[in-house]
């Protein structure tokens, strides 16, 4: 039986008047790849941000290995999540950045110079981060997530800013983790991104979930994946959409 790393329990935030996140009811799966998908405004950096602990739902909970962030016992081994490429200090090397973050989360610096290799910034490890590009700095903030060796790895549009080749070699580093038992949750606005390297697709629209279930069956729902993504996130009200 495939174990469940993060489970989504009738989820929900209001902000104000806004719903952005409405009853959300989702299992992200160990050893697979899931992409986190819906248009602009869907819900999904709100969602992931709850998971994290970051805001408090307004309804409903996200466990991670069966326990709410906060109460996790070692949350810098268990989660690396990467939310936005920002809140670099410009004037810092990118080596420092990271044996600041090691230090402060009781990790071993060693892991620095691995981690360095594993996202391809030894090179540039040296120069100060105000003159990294934006792809450079996904990197740097994937680099930071990974110091940890963590079991689950939360993306928010890792993919922003990285050139063709720099994607791909994203995918390959998502789908190895995965190989590897852990389990990786990856959103993005663009089905094609994530179309290759997801296994399990949960899809989003109006805060609402219209899909859940492996990559496969998404294909089933239209001819093409764009069409399938279109028709899950444009008509809200397809009782049929949401699936398992
Ligand atoms: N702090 C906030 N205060 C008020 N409204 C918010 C706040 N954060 C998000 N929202 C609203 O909640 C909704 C969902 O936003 P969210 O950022 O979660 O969507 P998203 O799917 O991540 O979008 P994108 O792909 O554009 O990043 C939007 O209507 C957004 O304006």
């Amino acid at each position: 039986m495939t174990s469940i790393d993060i489970s989504v329990r009738g989820l929900s935030k209001h902000f104000g008047p806004v719903q952005a996140v409405r009853e959300l009811s989702f299992d992200v799966p160990a050893g697979q790849v899931t992409g986190f998908l819906g248009p602009n405004g869907a819900g999904k950096t709100t969602t992931l941000r709850m998971m994290l602990g970051l805001i408090r739902p307004t309804a409903g909970q996200a466990l991670i290995c069966g326990r709410p962030y906060a109460e996790l016992p070692d949350p810098r081994r268990t989660v690396g999540a990467v939310l936005e490429a920002t809140g670099f200090h410009p004037g810092r090397r990118g080596r420092d950045h990271l044996r600041i973050a090691a230090h402060s989360a009781g990790l071993p610096t060693a892991r620095v110079e691995e981690v360095l290799d594993e996202v391809g910034l030894s090179e540039a490890a040296g120069r100060t981060v105000g003159g990294y590009s934006l792809g450079m700095r996904q990197r740097l903030g994937l680099a930071a997530a990974l110091l940890g060796d963590p079991q689950v790895l939360v993306l928010d549009e890792p993919a922003n800013g990285l050139d063709p080749a720099g994607m791909a070699w994203l995918r390959e580093l998502l789908r190895g983790r995965a190989a590897s038992g852990r389990t990786v949750i990856v959103s993005s606005h663009v089905l094609s991104e994530v179309a290759q390297t997801a296994d399990h697709v949960v899809i989003l629209a109006g805060g609402r979930l219209t899909f859940d279930g492996p990559v496969d069956r998404l294909r089933e729902h239209a001819g093409s994946l764009e069409d399938a993504f279109l028709r899950l996130t444009t008509d809200r009200h397809d009782p049929t959409a949401a699936t398992r």
